[in-house]
């Protein structure tokens, strides 16, 4: 494989262009994923913020949601903001009935768990394995995590709550990295992109 992971992000709803840039900005080439076959083609995949309960309708109905979990169990590298983030729990709290996700991260999540979209805030948040400042959290009808399994690493908290873990090749914040111009998340999910790459286990 080239020096360069090729990053898909998810393309079904949410604020894709946003990733695509910040992907670009943290070396890797960026494209936007809807069907299987482009699925197939990445080396990494971003699971943008938007509605978790649109983006599971549509990988359905765009026949994506199986290829998804086969390639995330798999161990592709996957990063959820948000939305993305419920995408990659094993377990929603509260999910809207019918709800489903991809799975990937043994952690329990409540959706829209800091508030309604008027109480959308921006905080300082320090996340393991970023150097320098705290990170700008963007939050939106953002979720928690309320619990992780073992396997599970915390990696950021903000009031007590957890708002970013890692389990293996996969990645989620709570929060909104790539709306910040502040692209050291996306950098360090490029890095674990590269190491899986270079690892041979794609
Ligand atoms: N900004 C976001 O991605 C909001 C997530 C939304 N509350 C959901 O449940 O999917």
């Amino acid at each position: 494989m080239s020096a360069t992971p090729v990053i898909g992000v998810l393309a079904l709803q949410g604020d894709v262009r946003e990733h695509l840039i910040a992907l670009a900005t943290a070396d890797a080439v960026a494209r936007p994923v809807r069907r299987p076959e482009e699925l197939a083609e990445v080396d990494g995949l971003v699971i943008p913020g938007g509605e978790s309960t649109t983006i599971s309708k549509l990988a359905h109905l765009f026949g994506l949601m199986e290829p998804l979990r086969a390639r995330v169990h798999a161990g592709m590298p996957v990063y959820g903001t948000c939305a993305g983030l419920i995408m990659l729990a094993d377990k929603i709290l509260d999910p809207r009935s019918g709800q489903e996700t991809i799975g990937g991260i043994d952690m329990i999540v409540r959706r829209n768990a800091f508030g309604r979209q008027n109480e959308s805030f921006e905080a300082a948040v320090d996340v393991a394995g970023v150097e320098g400042d705290p990170v700008e959290g963007v939050f939106i009808r953002a979720p928690w995590v309320e619990s992780v399994g073992a396997s599970v690493e915390v990696l950021a908290e903000h009031g007590g709550h957890i708002v970013a873990v890692r389990q293996g090749s996969a990645l989620a914040t709570s929060f909104h990295p790539e709306l910040t111009g502040d692209h050291r998340i996306h950098s360090l999910f490029v890095d674990m992109v590269r190491a899986k790459a270079a690892s041979g286990s794609l």
